[in-house]
This record gives structure tokens, C-alpha cells and sequence, in this order.
């Protein structure tokens, strides 16, 4: 199984959206889809999501979209600044606010009464914090949300990478979600099986998002 770093996983990106032409949007909805897949929607009714502001936190909203209008019971929460987020993650945001989804938005301590109390009557966590773009120490109130859901007994379902895992090395950047599943996209990241990835991914999934091969040989070969 062929193992890609971020910066494989980025050229490969770009190759599809800017060389071949398939919308970023295009592969968030694929990778949603492809994370529902992977729900046992039998056992599970009450989720809560916590996303980013980046992709893989559009990735979450998209799956949020998808198992609400699959009448789940879903707490939608998103940490950082959404003014700051990705061009894709605010597509999705916007479609969530028109369809009259609550979102919680985590800006302080006292938001995270709220996470426990989502936490402490849901099923599953699914978390799309961050992903391949994590870029620093998971510090403040990231940290603490991460140990928010870590302390809790639920099932944790992370989207790509386990929040707080670096996708290239493996090394936990300060703290991680202790996943149960990790579903990485279309390619294995290297980080999820080497040091501590293992140990925070659980059982790993590799799901294509309808990435094509001249774009997946042209992105190995960049770097
Ligand atoms: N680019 C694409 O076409 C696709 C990307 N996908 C998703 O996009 C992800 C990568 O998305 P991005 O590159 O937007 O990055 P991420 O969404 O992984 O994270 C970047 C965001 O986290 C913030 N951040 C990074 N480190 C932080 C820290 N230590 N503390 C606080 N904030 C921090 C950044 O400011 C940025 O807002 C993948 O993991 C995957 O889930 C999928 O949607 C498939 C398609
Ligand atoms: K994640």
C-alpha cells in the first residue's frame, strides 16, 4: 500500500483541482460520502462533530449535512476562527446556516460546558479537527477540547488523521484524539502507521474520494 506525505498529498490535490479540473468541493462531498459509508447507521443515532476551519473541517460539516438529512441527531460544534476558514469549509458552513443547522462555535472555555454536555448524550464523536494541515503544537482551547473528548467513553470516528497526529511522522504534536477508526482519503498518510500512529488512528480505513491515477503518479513524482 503505497504511503504519502502531506506534501505528496498536497501535489496530488492541487493536480486534480487545478490541472484536471475536479473541484475541491467535488472531493470533500466524495470524502463525506465515503465517511457515512463507514457509520453503522443501525447502531448509531447521536452524534457529536467537532470540526476545524479548514478542509477537514469542511469534511465534517458535509458529514454532519449528510447524517442530519439522514434524520440523525446531530451537535455540530467548529473551533477557530470561521472568518479564517477554507474556501470549502465555508461553502459547507454557509449550506448548514441555510439550512437552519445549529452550529456551536467553541471560543472559550465556558463553550466547552456545552461539548460535554453533546459528549455526554451522544453515541459517536466524529472528529475533523484538523487533518494534514496541522502545522504546530495542538495548544489553549484545541488542547482542551481534545482532552474534552478524549476523557469520554464514546466512539471516536476521526476524519483523515487523528487531530493532533503529524500525517508525515507520526509524533503527537503536544496532545491527539484517541481514535477508534481513523478513515484517511484516498491515500495511506505515512504518519498514521509509524511512532505514535498506530496507537491514535485505531482501525484504519483507506477510502478513495475519486482521485485519478494520472493525478496520484504525478503528485508521487513531485516530491
Ligand atoms: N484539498 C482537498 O482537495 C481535499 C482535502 N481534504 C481534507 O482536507 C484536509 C487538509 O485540509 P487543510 O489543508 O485545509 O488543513 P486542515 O483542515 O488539516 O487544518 C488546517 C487548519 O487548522 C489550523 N491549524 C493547523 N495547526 C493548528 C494548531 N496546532 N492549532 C490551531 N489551529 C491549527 C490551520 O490554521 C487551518 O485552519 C485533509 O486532511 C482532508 O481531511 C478532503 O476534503 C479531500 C479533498
Ligand atoms: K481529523
Amino acid at each position: 500500500m503505497e504511503k504519502v506525505s502531506s506534501k505528496q498529498m498536497n501535489s496530488i490535490d492541487n493536480f486534480c483541482i487545478k490541472a484536471i479540473g475536479i473541484p475541491g468541493i467535488v472531493l470533500m462531498e466524495n470524502a463525506a460520502l465515503k465517511i457515512v459509508k463507514n457509520i453503522d447507521l443501525d447502531k448509531y443515532d447521536k452524534f457529536t462533530i467537532i470540526s476545524g476551519v479548514g478542509n477537514n473541517g469542511g469534511d465534517g460539516l458535509a458529514v454532519g449535512r449528510h447524517l442530519s438529512i439522514l434524520d440523525k441527531n446531530v451537535d455540530i460544534f467548529v473551533i477557530g476562527d470561521v472568518r479564517k476558514g477554507s474556501k470549502d469549509f465555508g461553502t459547507n458552513y454557509s449550506i448548514l446556516r441555510n439550512m437552519n443547522i445549529p452550529i456551536h462555535h467553541i471560543l472559550g472555555i465556558e463553550d466547552l460546558k456545552y461539548l460535554q454536555k453533546s459528549i455526554d448524550s451522544s453515541q459517536m464523536i466524529i472528529d475533523s479537527i484538523f487533518g494534514t494541515g496541522l502545522s504546530r503544537k495542538v495548544e489553549g482551547l484545541f488542547e482542551r477540547t481534545i482532552s474534552t473528548m478524549n476523557k469520554s467513553n464514546n466512539y471516536i470516528l476521526s476524519v483523515d488523521i487523528p487531530s493532533g497526529l503529524n500525517s508525515d511522522t507520526g509524533e503527537v504534536l503536544n496532545t491527539c484524539v484517541k481514535a477508534d477508526k481513523t478513515i484517511t482519503l484516498q491515500l495511506l498518510k505515512k504518519g498514521l502507521v509509524l511512532n505514535e500512529g498506530k496507537k491514535y488512528s485505531g482501525e484504519i480505513i483507506v477510502e478513495t474520494i475519486g482521485m485519478p491515477k494520472i493525478a496520484i503518479e504525478k503528485g508521487l513524482r513531485t516530491f
